[in-house]
């Protein structure tokens, strides 16, 4: 569908087109053999005798194994990313910037070749893992762009005396990433990071290992220097030693709320500047004067991109009472066509989830929807595909759920999997009472033909990232991030410079020292 995908990123159908004809993997048949860390220049391997599986979700097979590190490969990636800073920090802007364009430039010509790993290891479908690695790219190009404007003030001051400032580095800084979206996340992280003169260490989910590992293949080829962008592999143990090194400077992380607390009380400790990305249960409002055909295609934007797994899917979508069954109804129909089977296809638009025991969490969380007394409308089952290849495949059928309260476990908690939760409203007033009573607040929705209504209502929501007449278009130019247990700090955007540099003041005295002794 060329609308959905110009909705959700737009210019990159050409692309689209263009590199399609480069396809080689199918599912079920690739091998990963090399190590998946990276530091210094190279692949290496991890700790000795420790190994884990890493799936691919489509079949159900085991795709390669992970070498996790620990505390000795992890001292190893943040040295080379200290030697690396030392050069990289000290190069103008332009200098980085043109090293991230190179980057970029080979992004592009590997995109099929990334998005094929990418839906090989996460499940996604490859139409959407081509506009990741579209969004990745995008991002490098445009903090290569804004690498030459980091700049300070001068402030005059009495009898001739001035200062400045200056942004500088802040050194060795930490990626964590989550599973989602693996090769987005660590671009989304890097580019602000490389861009404003820092090194980087990157720990991808164990979960999907693979494509960070690409990503810092390409950065050396394109002449970053060795160590200015490692990957270590592994899970909680690996991430903690990582945040807790004294080594480095700062810790950007995407994942879970609990997950986010114990990554900022680590921080903490060394007093470290963090960005988090955390989870959601983001409101979606659809008032009865919204045009019904974008409202709908705005309800499945905001439930079903990558099998639900989004931290700012609008999952709670609220409707006003008078459009509430057309609505359903649309939406209910649109959610059943949707093509569910296997990721390397054209034609496939909802893939598998990330893993197993993901699967169940989400099928239990539909589970007990019933039980508290929800109607499921349509999906919501585990799902097999005919061919045989896919069957071990970890695979749902998107689901709509009706007769939702808002004290309901479906309506309050992140379930991070296709499960849209649908609940009917009257009044602006209330509606906005309801959308805004969660402690979390990363993004917010809202359709109406009535401008000043929007305007109105978007003041009103308490959420980072709010979407009028639209949902989950991530444009890189734009900051992107929670408020409430949603996340510190931003991604994308100007404003990212800020949480990857720090101030430095310079007072300049021209006249003598009056020295009060
Ligand atoms: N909001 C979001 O974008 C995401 C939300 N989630 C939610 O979290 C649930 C659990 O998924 P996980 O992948 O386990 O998420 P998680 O938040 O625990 O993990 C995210 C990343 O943090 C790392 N990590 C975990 N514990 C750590 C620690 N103590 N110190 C340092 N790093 C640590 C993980 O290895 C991974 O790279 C999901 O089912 C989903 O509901 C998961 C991924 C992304
Ligand atoms: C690109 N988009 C909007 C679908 C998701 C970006 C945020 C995330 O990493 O979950």
């Amino acid at each position: 569908n060329p609308t959905l995908l110009s909705h959700y990123h737009r210019g990159t159908a050409a692309a689209a087109r263009l590199s399609a004809a480069f396809r080689c993997v199918s599912t079920g048949s690739l091998t990963i053999t090399e190590p998946l860390n990276f530091w210094a220049g190279q692949r290496k391997p991890g700790q000795k005798g420790h190994k884990e599986h890493v799936y691919e979700p489509a079949t159900g097979r085991i795709l390669c194994h992970l070498e996790p590190c620990g505390a000795a490969e992890v001292n190893q990636a943040v040295e080379a990313a200290k030697k690396a800073f030392i050069n990289w920090s000290k190069l103008s802007g332009m200098e980085r910037g043109r090293v991230m364009i190179e980057a970029a430039h080979l992004i592009e010509g590997k995109r099929e070749e990334i998005a094929e790993m990418e839906v090989v290891n996460n499940g996604k479908s490859i139409t959407e893992a081509r506009l990741d690695v579209d969004s990745a790219r995008l991002c490098i190009e445009y903090y290569a762009g804004l690498a030459s404007t980091l700049a300070g003030q001068h402030v005059q001051l009495p009898g001739g005396s001035f200062a400045y400032t200056c942004r500088e580095p802040l050194g060795v800084c930490a990626g964590i990433g989550a599973w989602n979206y693996p090769f987005q996340i660590a671009a989304w992280k890097s580019a602000p990071a490389l861009a404003c003169g820092n090194s980087m260490v990157f720990k991808p989910s164990p979960v999907t290992p693979v494509t960070a590992a690409m990503l810092a293949e390409i950065y050396a080829k394109a002449g970053a220097p060795e160590g200015l962008f490692n990957v270590v592999q592994g899970g909680q143990e690996t991430g903690s030693l990582l945040c807790q090194h004294p080594d480095v400077a700062k810790v950007s992380f995407t994942g879970s709320v609990p997950t986010g607390r114990k990554i900022m009380e680590m921080a903490s400790k060394g007093v470290k500047p963090v960005t988090l990305e955390l989870g959601g249960k983001s409101p979606l409002l659809i008032f009865k004067d919204s045009d019904l055909e974008n409202a709908v295609k705005g309800a499945l934007m905001a439930n079903f991109l990558s099998q639900g797994q989004v931290c700012s899917n609008g999952t709670r979508v609220f409707v006003q009472r008078d459009i509430f069954p057309e609505f359903v109804s649309e939406v209910v129909k649109r959610t059943q066509a949707i093509e569910i089977g296997d990721p390397l296809l054209e034609s496939t638009r909802m893939g598998a989830l990330v893993s197993r025991s993901h699967l169940h969490k989400v099928l239990g969380f539909v589970e007990q929807a019933k039980k508290e007394g929800a109607t499921v409308l349509c999906g919501g089952e585990p799902f097999v595909p005919s061919h045989p290849k896919l069957r071990g495949g970890f695979y749902m059928t998107p689901c709509v759920l009706g007769d939702c309260r808002d004290e309901m476990t479906c309506v309050k908690e992140e379930i991070f999997g296709p499960v849209m939760s649908v609940l009917s409203f009257e009044t602006e007033e209330e509606v906005l009472r309801r959308a805004n009573d969660t402690t979390m607040g990363l993004a917010a929705g809202v359709f109406t033909r009535d401008v000043r209504r929007a305007h109105r209502v978007v003041e009103q929501l308490k959420a980072g990232s709010c979407f009028i007449n639209n949902y989950n278009i991530t444009p890189v130019e734009v900051p992107f991030g929670g408020f409430k247990t949603s996340g510190i700090g931003r991604e994308n955007g100007q404003v990212t410079l800020e949480y990857y540099t720090q101030l430095k003041t310079v007072y300049v005295e021209m006249g003598d020292v009056e020295s009060l002794f």
